[in-house]
C-alpha cells in the first residue's frame, strides 16, 4: 500500500500539475464540482410554464424541482468523492471510477463521480487481496474540509504488496466527534456492506455490541434501498424507528447528507399516539400489557361485540315487503366471523350481503333489480338496524378503556389466557370515566393500536428500520410489524443492552412477534467507537447480565484512556465537575452520564462552577460541548470523552440488578476517546478491581 500525505499542506505546482498525482486528483475534483454546478444550473433554468396544464401540476413539479436542486447541492465540507477504483480487464476494461455520495456527470453525460450505491462501486467496499473482484487499484482519499489532502493506494492484485490497515480509515474512526452523527459511506466495512446491500424483500436482524455500527448500517441500508428501489419505496414509504427524541435528533442528519430527504423518523410511542399519554404503569403491569397474549384478549374483546340475529328482517320497498329469516342472517354473520377479516371490513360487508339476499327474493318474484337497488337496500334503515345490533361499530380506545375498567368484561375476554393475578394488575384502581379523561400509559396506547388494527388494517410501509429493538415488548413488536406487513424491516439491537422489564431475550422471539420469523440474524463484532481498554472494562459485566454474548473487539488503535477515581461522598460533585473540566481540555464532545436521580444536583454543581451544559439531543457546538445525560437516555449516543458519575447509583436506579448492570454497561460504552469514572460508593462488584 502506498500513502501520499504531503508534508505541511499543499502547494500544487503551477508549472506542471499533471506530473503530481494528487494535483491530478484535485483537478478531477474541481472539474466534478463544476459539472455538478452545471447540473444544478440546468435544473434551475427549467421553465415549466409550457408543460404544466394547471396550477396544481405546476406546484407539484415546482416542488420536485426544488428538491432536485437541494439534492444537487455541493456541500462545502463533504468531499464529492472519497475513493477511486481502477478496474483491470473484464467488463469494465481499464475503466476508472470515482466513488462519491452522489452521481455527477459531465455535459456529455459521461460519469465523473459514481454513486456509492451503484453496483460498480461495490468492490470499493468488498474487494480484497483474496478476492480482488477485478480491481487493480483501490484509492482512498483524505480530506480536510472540502479540500483533498491525501490519498492511499492498494494494488489488490499485486502479490508483492503487503496487507496493512488503512490509515485513512483509522483516522476516520478516531476523529473527534462534535455535533450529530455522520455518515460512514467512505469507510463502510465488508461485513457491514453485506447488510447494507441486502435485498429489499428480506428482513435482516443485526445483533451487535456497543459501537459496532448498527445504527450506521441501518441508515445506510435505507439509503441503499432508496437508490435501488426508488419508485417502489417512494410509493410505499420508509420509516426509521428510534428509542427517543434525542436519539432521533442525533441521527437525523445522516440520511439528508446522503441526499435522502424523504425518510420518516418516529419513536414507537409516536406510531401509536392515538390518545394522550399521561400515566405510567408499574413494571409488573406494563409487562402484562406488553405480553403477546394481550393480542388474543383484544381479538376476543373486539369479536365479543358480534351477536346473532334473533328476529327476521323486514324490508319495505314501495308496496312490497321482503323478509329474510333470522337463521339466514345468522349464516351471514357466522360466515363473516369465520372468514376472519378485519372487524370493520366485515361490518361494511354485512349490509351488502343482506341486500343481496333481498335481491334474490326480488328476482324470484319476477323483478329485475340492478346494483342501485342493492345499494339502496343496503342503506335501508331496517338493514342498518340489523347491522348495528349484530355487528356494532367498535371504538378501539373505548374498548381498551372497558377492558381496563370492567373486571367482569376483562375476566370474560381473558379467560384461560391471563390468570387472576394478571387480570388484577391490568385493572385500573379507579376506573376511568371517558377516553379523554383516562390516564393512559404508553403500554395502553399500544393496546389501542392493536385494537384499531383489529377493526381496520394498518397501512404497511415499504421498509422499516427498527433501532434499539431489544427494548420492545411483544405488543410493541406487533405494532411495528403491522407497519411493514407487505414490506421488509431492518432490526438492529444488542441483547446485552436491553433495559426494559420486557426486553427480549432472543431475536427469534422478537422476530416472531414482529411477524418476520424468516429473517436472517447477522452479527457485527468489530467495535468502531469504544477504545479497547474501556470496552474490556465494560465487558466484565457481560457474564453477569447476558451470559453467552461475545465481547466487542475494538478496531481502534488509539489506546484511549480509562480512569477510575475514588472520592469521599462529600466531594463527589466537585470531583465530577473537575473531571468535566479536564475533559473539556480535549477536542470534541463531552458527556457527563449519571443516574437519573443525580441529574438535578449535578446540573446545579455544573452551573455553580460556571460550566454550561446541554441536554441530550441538543446540538453540541464548538462553544458548548458538555452534555449532561441521564443514564436512561444514553442509549445509542456517543461522546468523545465521557465522565461517568457514581456507577452504583446507575445500577440502583433500576428495579432489578440485571437491568441495573445493563444500564451501567450502556453508560460505560458511550466514549470514543476516554472514560473517567468518578465514584464515592463502592463500585458494583461485577466490575472487579481496575
Ligand atoms: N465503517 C465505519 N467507519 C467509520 N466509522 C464507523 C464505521 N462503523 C461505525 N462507525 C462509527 O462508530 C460509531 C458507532 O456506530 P453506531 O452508533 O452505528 O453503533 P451501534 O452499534 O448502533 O452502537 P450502540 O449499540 O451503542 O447503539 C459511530 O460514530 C459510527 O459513525
Amino acid at each position: 500500500m502506498s500513502v501520499y500525505v504531503p508534508p505541511g499542506g499543499f502547494t500544487v505546482s503551477a508549472s506542471d500539475p499533471l506530473s503530481d498525482p494528487l494535483a491530478r486528483e484535485r483537478a478531477h475534483l474541481a472539474a466534478s464540482r463544476a459539472a455538478l454546478r452545471a447540473m444544478r444550473e440546468d435544473v434551475e433554468a427549467l421553465d415549466i410554464k409550457d408543460v404544466t396544464a394547471n396550477w396544481v401540476n405546476s406546484l407539484v413539479l415546482g416542488r420536485q424541482i426544488e428538491e432536485r436542486i437541494k439534492a444537487l447541492a455541493d456541500l462545502a465540507d463533504t468531499p464529492l468523492f472519497f475513493g477511486r477504483l481502477d478496474y483491470l480487464r473484464t467488463a469494465q476494461e481499464g475503466q476508472r471510477f470515482y466513488i462519491g455520495r452522489r452521481h455527477v456527470h459531465d455535459a456529455d453525460g459521461e460519469p465523473m463521480v459514481i454513486d456509492w450505491r451503484a453496483p460498480v462501486s461495490q468492490p470499493f467496499y468488498r474487494a480484497s487481496r483474496k478476492d480482488p473482484q477485478d480491481v487493480g487499484l483501490r484509492r482512498r482519499f483524505g480530506y480536510t474540509g472540502g479540500e483533498l489532502t491525501a490519498y492511499e493506494d492498494e494494488h489488490l492484485s499485486d502479490p508483492g504488496e503487503e496487507e496493512r490497515t488503512s490509515r485513512l480509515l483509522q483516522a476516520e474512526i478516531e476523529r473527534p466527534r462534535v455535533g450529530p452523527m455522520r455518515d460512514i459511506v467512505a469507510t463502510i466495512q465488508p461485513e457491514q456492506d453485506e447488510i447494507v446491500r441486502s435485498g429489499l424483500s428480506g428482513t435482516v436482524c443485526v445483533q451487535g455490541g456497543p459501537g459496532t455500527g448498527k445504527t450506521a448500517v441501518g441508515l445506510h441500508r435505507v439509503a441503499y434501498l432508496l437508490y435501488a428501489h426508488r419508485e417502489r419505496l417512494a410509493r410505499t414509504g420508509t420509516l426509521v424507528i428510534g428509542p427517543n427524541r434525542s436519539f432521533l435528533h442525533y441521527i437525523e442528519q445522516v440520511l439528508p447528507a446522503l441526499g435522502e430527504l424523504e425518510v420518516q423518523q418516529a419513536t414507537v410511542d409516536d406510531l401509536v399516539a392515538h390518545v394522550e399519554v399521561r400515566g405510567t404503569d408499574a413494571a409488573a403491569t406494563a409487562v402484562v400489557k406488553g405480553d403477546a397474549r394481550m393480542a388474543e384478549v383484544l381479538r376476543r374483546a373486539v369479536r365479543s361485540h358480534v351477536s346473532m340475529p334473533k328476529e327476521p328482517l323486514m324490508v319495505v320497498r314501495g308496496s312490497r315487503r321482503w323478509r329474510v329469516p333470522a337463521y339466514e342472517l345468522e349464516e351471514m354473520v357466522r360466515e363473516l366471523l369465520d372468514r376472519d377479516i378485519r372487524y370493520g371490513a366485515a361490518r361494511e360487508a354485512l349490509p351488502q350481503r343482506i341486500a343481496h339476499a333481498v335481491l334474490v327474493r326480488m328476482e324470484e318474484a319476477g323483478e329485475a333489480p340492478d346494483d342501485r337497488v342493492q345499494n339502496a337496500v343496503a342503506r335501508n334503515t331496517a338493514v342498518k338496524a340489523v347491522v348495528n345490533a349484530c355487528w356494532p361499530a367498535v371504538d378501539p380506545a373505548k374498548l381498551v378503556l372497558r377492558l381496563l375498567s370492567d373486571a367482569d368484561f376483562l375476566a370474560e375476554q381473558a379467560d384461560g389466557l391471563l390468570d387472576e393475578e394478571e387480570q388484577k394488575l391490568l385493572l385500573w384502581e379507579k376506573p376511568a370515566r371517558g377516553v379523554r379523561s383516562a390516564r393512559w400509559s404508553a403500554a395502553d396506547a399500544v393496546l389501542i393500536d392493536e385494537a384499531k388494527d383489529l377493526v381496520e388494517r394498518t397501512q404497511s410501509l415499504g421498509h422499516v428500520v427498527l433501532d434499539e429493538a431489544q427494548d420492545l415488548s411483544p405488543m410493541q413488536y406487533r405494532a411495528v410489524g403491522r407497519r411493514c406487513t407487505t414490506g421488509s424491516a431492518t432490526v438492529l439491537g444488542d441483547l446485552a443492552q436491553g433495559t426494559t422489564p420486557w426486553a427480549t431475550e432472543s431475536w427469534a422471539q422478537a422476530l416472531a412477534h414482529l411477524g418476520k420469523p424468516e429473517a436472517v440474524v447477522e452479527e457485527l463484532t468489530a467495535g468502531f467507537r469504544v477504545p479497547r481498554e474501556v470496552i474490556a472494562y465494560a465487558s466484565r459485566l457481560l457474564p453477569h447480565m447476558s451470559p453467552g454474548l461475545a465481547p466487542v473487539e475494538s478496531v481502534r488503535e488509539n489506546p484511549g484512556s480509562l480512569d477510575v477515581r475514588r472520592t469521599e461522598p462529600g466531594a463527589l460533585d466537585a470531583e465530577v465537575v473537575a473531571a468535566c473540566r479536564e475533559a473539556l481540555e480535549h477536542e470534541g464532545s463531552i458527556g457527563l452520564i449519571a443516574a437519573d436521580a443525580r441529574i438535578a444536583p449535578l446540573a446545579e454543581a455544573l452551573a455553580a462552577a460556571g460550566l454550561a451544559s446541554l441536554s441530550p439531543g441538543e446540538e453540541t457546538t464548538a462553544a458548548s460541548r458538555l452534555t449532561l445525560v441521564p443514564a436512561s437516555l444514553a442509549k445509542g449516543l456517543e461522546y468523545d470523552y465521557v465522565v461517568l458519575d457514581e456507577p452504583a447509583a446507575v445500577v440502583d436506579g433500576e428495579p432489578d440488578e440485571r437491568t441495573g448492570l445493563r444500564r451501567l454497561y450502556v453508560a460505560l460504552t458511550r466514549a470514543v476517546s476516554g472514560l473517567t469514572v468518578v465514584h464515592a460508593a463502592e463500585l458494583p462488584e461485577q466490575l472487579g478491581a481496575v
